[in-house]
């Protein structure tokens, strides 16, 4: 590692060292006779503390070296405010820095995936690329029903790099956060790891058991691979752009080098005849990659003055981001909570519903978002997002397919109020998962340390704000339902002064926040629908450049993302051999 490479041929040059990327390069790499080179901007942070140890889990957050820091544009529709977008920076980028919870989606979100022009991109395939990336340790137990550690062998990785466990204690806001939801009619789920998630369960986490530490991209994959000599990891260099051959063939152009900045020089590497470029540098960068390369829409080109070699209209668009809003309590004395603030992240009891099961309103509500589909049809809907936001009604009309997340969290959090030292609080967290608003990200400049416009375009749809408003509602139904309600004295924020939708609006508006969870940006899709790469992940017109990150995925999934982008990058592994063979 951080080898100053002479301008030598690779067969693969990965851009990214993070959670996709390192994936793809240790897989790549077990073939002796394939010869990879990543490309990081950040640093290696092996063995780092901050990163390693899940009591320390914040830690990296807000620290340049470690976290870009991405700020958004100002969002018209969410009270003009600006909103803080943390990435991992370094080796196993934002593996590096989550917050440990380890989710699937539900099978209906990745079927939704293949129905948009994406055969293979189905459940099934997701499982089994999925359990290929995980080793799951089961707790040790005699009961293995016990609430918090039951779990289903058969939707569980047993040899993958990354170890799964239930690590985080259940502890008894757990239990009061899953009977409480119980007694308002959800079902309390064996194991949420095989395609069914609508009910109350509870999370693993990407921590390996046997020394209590980050399970990540580069603990998992990267040092097993790391002295292999087919393999070159470069920290600190900063990828600019993709080059191209100049002639172009009957499928496309060629890249034929990468150029990058390390240590101040501008530096390139070369891919061999055959070769790969790998695309890896995040939902955020890697569109910003492709425009500085000369692909993407002819408007954004011109304005940062780069010669446009391959128009793709989806660059940076159809970007989709999960918001999520704090509610939090304060704990009566009475309660006999065992509970200390956690020792780690200790996000452990989950809950996914639909939209009926969250409000009685729901029929009324679902005719209104069809309304401001179909009004946002008589204007110009992009192309290919009326059928994404067809299938997102379908999933509102449909009893089994969650529409929002509920998270305990076992300690106070809300931007708003000041804790009291002597009292005990635990926070309900909301999570929006099929936003119907679409954003963009896009390069600034020509600059490529210049960090690009990102524009989530949060609340443009209004329904998003208020299917947000109705989270607030039910997570204020929980309060007022046995155990729960005995359980708190007070809502601390919002708090009783947010009370009227309009006002419950206005506070979702300032204090929502992101859950690090953006798609779209190089969505896997149809070239006419705004495709950037086709199934095989590659990026329209050219023969040898694809994109294996979170951008891919172009509808919004129910989960956490760490376990779909470690399903991508074993995807794109076998697809890559495949090709080669
Ligand atoms: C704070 C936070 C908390 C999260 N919590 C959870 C969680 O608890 N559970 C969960 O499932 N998911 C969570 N996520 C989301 C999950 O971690 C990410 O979706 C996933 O890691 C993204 O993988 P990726 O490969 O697409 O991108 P990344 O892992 O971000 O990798 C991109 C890499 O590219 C590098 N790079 C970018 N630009 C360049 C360039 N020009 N040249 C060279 N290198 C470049 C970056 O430094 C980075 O290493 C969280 C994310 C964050 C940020």
């Amino acid at each position: 590692m951080d080898l100053p490479i002479p301008e030598r041929e690779f067969d693969f040059v990965v851009i990214g060292g993070g959670t996709a990327g390192l994936a793809v390069a240790s897989r790549l790499t077990e073939d002796s006779a394939v010869h990879v080179v990543v490309l990081e901007a950040g640093q290696a942070h092996l063995g780092d503390p901050k990163i390693s140890r899940p009591e320390q889990v914040t830690q990296t957050f807000g620290d340049p070296q470690y976290d870009w820091l991405f700020k958004t544009e100002k969002q018209p529709f969410s009270g003009d405010n600006e909103y803080t977008w943390s990435r991992g920076k370094g080796l196993g980028g934002s593996s590096a820095m989550n917050y440990f919870c380890w989710t699937k989606p539900p099978a209906a979100d990745v079927d939704a995936i293949e129905k948009l022009g994406n055969p293979g991109w189905n459940w099934d395939e997701y499982m089994k690329y999925s359990m290929r990336s995980e080793t799951f340790h089961p707790p040790a137990t005699d009961d293995p029903d016990a609430p918090g550690l039951s779990f289903e062998p058969k939707f569980r990785g047993k040899d993958g790099p990354i170890h799964s466990s239930i690590a985080f204690p259940y502890n008894d806001i757990d239990e009061l956060t899953q009977q409480t939801l119980v007694n308002k009619g959800l079902r309390r789920l064996k194991d949420p790891y095989g395609g069914d998630i609508t009910g109350v369960s509870t999370a693993s986490s990407n921590v390996n058991p046997s020394d209590y530490t980050r399970s990540y991209a580069a603990t998992g994959y990267f040092e097993s691979a790391r002295d292999r000599p087919n393999l070159v990891v470069l920290t600190e260099a900063m990828v600019s752009r993709v080059l191209f051959s100049e002639k172009t063939g009957e499928e496309g152009k060629t890249a034929t080098s990468v150029e990058y900045i390390h240590e101040g020089r501008t530096c390139l590497v070369h891919i061999r005849a055959q070769g790969e470029v790998i695309l890896s540098a995040g939902a955020i960068q890697s569109p910003k990659i492709l425009e500085l390369s000369g692909i993407g829409r002819p408007e954004v080109l011109a304005a940062i003055g780069v010669d446009m070699k391959i128009q793709l209209d989806g660059v940076g668009e159809n970007v989709q981001e999960h918001t999520s809003m704090d509610v939090s309590f304060e704990l009566a004395r009475s309660f006999p909570s065992t509970a200390k603030p956690p020792s780690g992240p200790g996000i452990t009891a989950f809950a996914y519903l639909p939209l009926t099961a969250a409000t009685s309103n729901a029929s009324a509500l679902i005719d209104l978002a069809v309304e401001q589909v179909q009004t946002r049809c008589l204007g110009s809907l992009a192309p290919g997002l009326k059928e994404q936001l067809d299938l997102q009604l379908d999933a509102l009309r449909d009893d089994t397919t969650p529409d929002f997340e509920v998270v305990a969290f076992p300690g106070f959090k809300s931007p708003v109020s000041t804790p009291d030292p002597a009292k005990r609080y635990f926070t309900m967290v909301t999570v929006l998962n099929h936003p119907f608003s679409r954003g963009t990200i896009h390069a600034k400049s020509a600059d490529p340390l210049d960090h690009p416009s990102i524009d989530p375009r949060y609340f443009e749809n209004d329904f998003d704000l208020e299917l947000h408003v109705q989270h607030i509602k039910y997570i204020r139904g929980l309060a007022a339902t046995e155990p729960m309600k005995s359980a708190i004295v007070r809502e601390v924020d919002p708090g009783p002064e947010y009370i009227s939708d309009e006002d419950i609006r206005e506070y979702i508006k300032k204090y929502h926040w992101t859950t690090w969870h953006t798609i779209g940006s190089c969505s896997m899709l149809p070239k006419e629908k705004n495709g950037v790469v086709d199934p095989e992940l590659k990026v329209y017109g050219t023969t040898n450049l694809r994109v294996v990150d979170l951008s891919v995925i172009p509808l919004h999934i129910a989960a956490h993302t760490q376990t779909t982008v470690y399903m991508i990058a074993e995807k794109a592994v076998d697809i890559i051999r495949g090709n080669r063979t």
